[in-house]
This record gives C-alpha cells, sequence and structure tokens, in this order.
C-alpha cells in the first residue's frame, strides 16, 4: 500500500471520495466472521483498515462501499490511519456539524424511518455530529431558524421531505440572513445577501423536483453522500411580492392556471399521499380553465443560453459560470415602459421555471434547458387552446419532444416579470381594452367569465414551489444564487463514467 505521503493518497482520494476510515482491531476482527479465516491463516497480530467510499452505480445513484487493507504491522498501520484521517481533516469542505429537521408527514410519511436507517448511520460513519428536529407542525422548520436556531454551531442544514419542506429551510434562512445584514426583504429592489450556510435534501416528499434537478436522482442513501463528501450547489431563488409586500420565495415552479390549480385541487387530496397530482392533474386537464391577464417582463440580457438550447444544466455548468452575478450587479430598474416587453392574453398556464423542474412525471422537466445558477427564470406561457393541444404539450414533458414546439405556447428567459389578472386591471387598462376590441366584444367576454355567472372562474392561484400563494398579482425577480446546496449539480451520463461500477484500484 505504501500510503507513506500525502502526494500518493491524494490520487485514492479524488478516485473514490474518501468518507472515513477506521481500524480493526483483532477482536473486531474475531466478531467480523467474513474474516475470521483470514484471522486464523495469519499466525501474528493483525491489524485492518477499513476505507470507506463512495461508488457510482446506475442512473445517478452513489453507494458506500468499504475496502479491507490488512498489514501484520500494528504501527503501520496506526500511521496509515493517521495519513488518512489527516486528509479527511484537511478537506474543509465537508460538513463536522448538521441541524436536521425531518418532517413526519411529507410524502408517504416515511422520513423519520429514512433518515433513521439509511441515513443516520452514514452520517455517524462519516464522524458527523448532528441535531435532529423531528417537526411537530407546518413552517416549524421555517420558524425555528428564523429566529431560534444557533446557526453558527453548524456548518449545514438538512431536510428530510419534498420540495415544501425544503421551502421552509430556503424561507427560514433567507430571512434570517437579511435580518442579520439589516436589509429589508419587502423591498423588491433590494439586493439580497446570499446564505452561507449550505441545504442538503433527503428526499421524502411527493415529487422532490429540487433534489431530482440538483442530483439527479431521489435517492436518500446518494443525498447523504454528496452532503458528507460537501458538494456545493449554488441556486438562483425567486422573491415574489404584491404590492411592495414581501409573500415568498421559490426556488423550483411558479405556476399559475393549470399547475396552480392542480395544487388547490390536491391539498384537499393529501390523504392520498403522492398520487393526489395525478388525480388533481386529470381532473384539472379535463376542466381546462383559462385565465385572462397581463404578463410583463424584463428579457435577461447579456447572458448566454436561451430556454430552447439542446444544452442540458450540468455538473460544473458553463453557462452558468458565465452568466453567475458581476460584482458590480445591482437590480435592474422595473419599468415596463422603456425596457419591458408586455403580453396580454387568455393562458391555460403561466409558468417560471427558475431550474429545469425535472423530477420522476417529468425527467426532463418543465423548462428541460433552464439552469440552476444563471441569474434567470423561464418564463412560459401557455396560451387558451384545445384539450387535444393543451394534451400534446403536456405528454411532450415526458418524452424527447420538444413542449415549447407548438403555436400556443411561448417561453422567454427573464430576470424579472409581474402578472396581472384580468380583473384586476386598472380602468385605464379596461378603457384600452374597449377601445381595441370593440364595447359589444369586451362586454360579452367579462359576462362569460365572471364567476357571478356561474361559469368559468376568473382567478387561479400560483403555485409556488407546492405552496398556495394568495395573491394572483405578484411581481418576481430572479436573486441569482441566492442559496447553496449540498449538490453538484446532474453528473455527466453517470453511465458512461470511467469510474463507475466496481472500483479498479491504482497503486
Ligand atoms: C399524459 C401525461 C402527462 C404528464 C405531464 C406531466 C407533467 C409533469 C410536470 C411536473 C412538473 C413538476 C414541477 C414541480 C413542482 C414542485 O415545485 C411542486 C412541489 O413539489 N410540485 C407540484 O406542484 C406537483 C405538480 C404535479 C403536476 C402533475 C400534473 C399531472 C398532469 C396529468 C395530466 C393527465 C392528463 C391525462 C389525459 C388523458
Ligand atoms: N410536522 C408537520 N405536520 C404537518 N405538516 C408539516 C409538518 N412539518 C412540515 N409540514 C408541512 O408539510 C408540507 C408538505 O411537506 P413536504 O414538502 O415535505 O411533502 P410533500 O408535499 O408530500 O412533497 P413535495 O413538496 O415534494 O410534493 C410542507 O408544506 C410543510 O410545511
Ligand atoms: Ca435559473
Amino acid at each position: 500500500l505504501g500510503l507513506s505521503g500525502s502526494s500518493e493518497l491524494s490520487p485514492l482520494c479524488s478516485i473514490f471520495y474518501l468518507m472515513s476510515v477506521s481500524v480493526l482491531e483483532r477482536t473486531n476482527i474475531l466478531k467480523r466472521k467474513f474474516l475470521t479465516l483470514l484471522f486464523v491463516k495469519t499466525k501474528w497480530r493483525l491489524c485492518c483498515v477499513s476505507v470507506s467510499y463512495v461508488e457510482r452505480c446506475q442512473q445517478h445513484r452513489w453507494r458506500c462501499a468499504a475496502v479491507t487493507f490488512t498489514c501484520p504491522d500494528g504501527g503501520l498501520c496506526q500511521s496509515w490511519v493517521g495519513a488518512i484521517a489527516e486528509q479527511l481533516a484537511a478537506i474543509t469542505s465537508r460538513p463536522r456539524r448538521l441541524l436536521i429537521y425531518i418532517n413526519p408527514y411529507g410524502g408517504k410519511r416515511q422520513g423519520g424511518r429514512v433518515y433513521e436507517q439509511k441515513v443516520a448511520p452514514l452520517f455517524a460513519q462519516a464522524a458527523i455530529s448532528t441535531h435532529v428536529i423531528v417537526t411537530e407542525h407546518a413552517n416549524h422548520a421555517r420558524d425555528h431558524l428564523r429566529t431560534d436556531a444557533e446557526l453558527k454551531k453548524y456548518d449545514g442544514v438538512v431536510c428530510v421531505g419534498g420540495d415544501g419542506m425544503f421551502s421552509e429551510i430556503v424561507h427560514g434562512l433567507i430571512w434570517r440572513t437579511q435580518m442579520d445584514s439589516s436589509l429589508d426583504p419587502n423591498s423588491p429592489d433590494e439586493t439580497l445577501t446570499s446564505c452561507s450556510l449550505r441545504i442538503g435534501i433527503i428526499p421524502a416528499g411527493s415529487t422532490d423536483c429540487i433534489c431530482f434537478a440538483t442530483v439527479g436522482t431521489n435517492d436518500p442513501v446518494t443525498s447523504a453522500l454528496h452532503i458528507i463528501v460537501g458538494d456545493s450547489q449554488p441556486m438562483d431563488v425567486c422573491s415574489i411580492h404584491h404590492n411592495n409586500t414581501f409573500l415568498r420565495y421559490s426556488v423550483s415552479l411558479l405556476g399559475y392556471g393549470f399547475y396552480g390549480d392542480v395544487l388547490t385541487d390536491s391539498e384537499r387530496k393529501r390523504w392520498m399521499g403522492p398520487v393526489r397530482y395525478d388525480f388533481s392533474g386529470l381532473k384539472m386537464f379535463l376542466t381546462h380553465h383559462y385565465y385572462e391577464g397581463t404578463v410583463s417582463y424584463l428579457p435577461a440580457r447579456g447572458v448566454v443560453g436561451t430556454p430552447r438550447d439542446a444544452a442540458r444544466c450540468r455538473s460544473g455548468c458553463v453557462v452558468c459560470q458565465h452568466n453567475g452575478p458581476k460584482p458590480s450587479e445591482r437590480a435592474e430598474k422595473y419599468e415596463t415602459d422603456d425596457c419591458g416587453e408586455t403580453i396580454r392574453g387568455k393562458f391555460l398556464a403561466i409558468n417560471a421555471a427558475s431550474m429545469s423542474c425535472a423530477c420522476p412525471r417529468s425527467p426532463k422537466g418543465l423548462s428541460p434547458a433552464a439552469h440552476l445558477a444563471d441569474g434567470t427564470t423561464d418564463l412560459i406561457l401557455v396560451r387558451k387552446c384545445s384539450r387535444f393541444d393543451f394534451l400534446r404539450h403536456l405528454l411532450r414533458h415526458t418524452n424527447k419532444e420538444d413542449q415549447f414546439d407548438l403555436n400556443f405556447v411561448e417561453v422567454h428567459r427573464v430576470v424579472r416579470f409581474r402578472f396581472m389578472p384580468r380583473h384586476c386591471q386598472s380602468d385605464s387598462d379596461l378603457e384600452l381594452d374597449l377601445l381595441e376590441n370593440g364595447k359589444r366584444q369586451i362586454f360579452g367576454q367579462i359576462c362569460r367569465d365572471h364567476p357571478a355567472c356561474g361559469c368559468a372562474p376568473a382567478y387561479s392561484s400560483w403555485n409556488c414551489d407546492g405552496e398556495i400563494l394568495t395573491h394572483t398579482a405578484i411581481d418576481v425577480r430572479v436573486h441569482c444564487r441566492l442559496i447553496k446546496l449540498f449538490a453538484r449539480g446532474i453528473e455527466e451520463s453517470c453511465d458512461a463514467h470511467p469510474y463507475r461500477g466496481k472500483p479498479k484500484f491504482v497503486f
């Protein structure tokens, strides 16, 4: 083995992402049946060093494996262990102390079990100390992070749950960070301070799209290993305001119309578990409501990449690196009159995807070419169309066809946007409508769509990362790289990776 110096150790570390190392003394070996034979055959005192490492498996999954080295010389063995432990301790990006929140009610209600059985043993093996809080009610984790948590004591925060639970952590951490920086979260033009603590996600929810889109799989062990090796992935966050009042942050999907209605309907069916989304999805597809309003947006300027690119955001993404925040970045003033675009119409869905929103239901996501950390969001407008056409659009989320290549769908890469539902529009806007469309036509339309007529509703709700927003008129702004995850982005085709499968030792 000859692991005498650090230069010989580093290739091993980089290939196998060394996790931990421990010495198995003779007594332990006796207890382990698979090593008993070795011990019996060996006449002299035997020491073993067990090195745990990460092995890449299929479909972006990672597993923990171990290799045991034996040596007759106890002293030499101890020096290997000392050298390796020293190397591990020198990796400052690895977390040593984690604050963990478990949502016992997310997804299939397996969060507690998943953590205890699959994750806690790995953290213990990697010598990570943990403070675990099982949440007792919604917003428990958010409020604890906002005010009570002693964040200085930790190197990261981990949530065991779904996108809603992740959203709680994001809200708590961002709020706390802005308060510590004396910033006003109610001002949409404020340049927010990025959170220093990284967030880990152990997927145990219903969609888990943030985990899926940043790791490539929803697997608790894989996520735990990304936390242990100290990965870091910055992520954009949208702030949502209404009349200069802060409402929420969004990192994945902000959807009005179809996805808002699906969420509203599905919340009443939480008892069904994850299948509630399919049930409500089918129901809302058949209901086929459309909504009128005005979307105005600031297109992303000076960035590389478009929502129709074939290239995807992957680990070490060059688009994200190029488009990241510039030192002089400040909020672009939002005057739609001189630099924004405005679209008025009837929409089945208005979606803003700040990342791909890939998930097991749609492995390429709502906006397959969206980027995790480029400071933009993809604004997708699905205009009123037939059920058949909408089905074609939806189906394309599940196959290789381009869901934007339809004449009723448009997509824009933006840094800010606003939505105003039609019935909230100002009198002057309505007057403009009258002029544009003619009196008879507009009154006929208002009557057809007005809720008092008992027909289609005039308003939908916003689905903000799986939470329902109470306001329909909103102002959205992207904050580039506001948070960091214990992830590295989806790795390029793992199946073709040279290190996949059984390790090949290079000595
Ligand atoms: C024919 C099959 C079409 C399948 C189309 C699948 C498109 C799926 C796109 C999923 C995008 C998820 C974006 C992530 C959002 C999360 O922040 C949020 C919180 O976890 N999850 C949801 O809101 C949960 C949203 C879940 C939405 C599920 C929609 C299911 C639609 C089913 C339509 C069936 C029509 C069948 C007609 C015969
Ligand atoms: N102890 C608790 N009791 C009830 N609700 C809770 C508790 N802890 C957290 N919550 C709330 O549960 C909601 C759903 O949780 P979570 O996101 O983990 O699962 P999910 O909705 O099934 O999954 P996904 O968001 O991925 O679709 C969150 O909005 C969160 O605020
Ligand atoms: Ca983005």
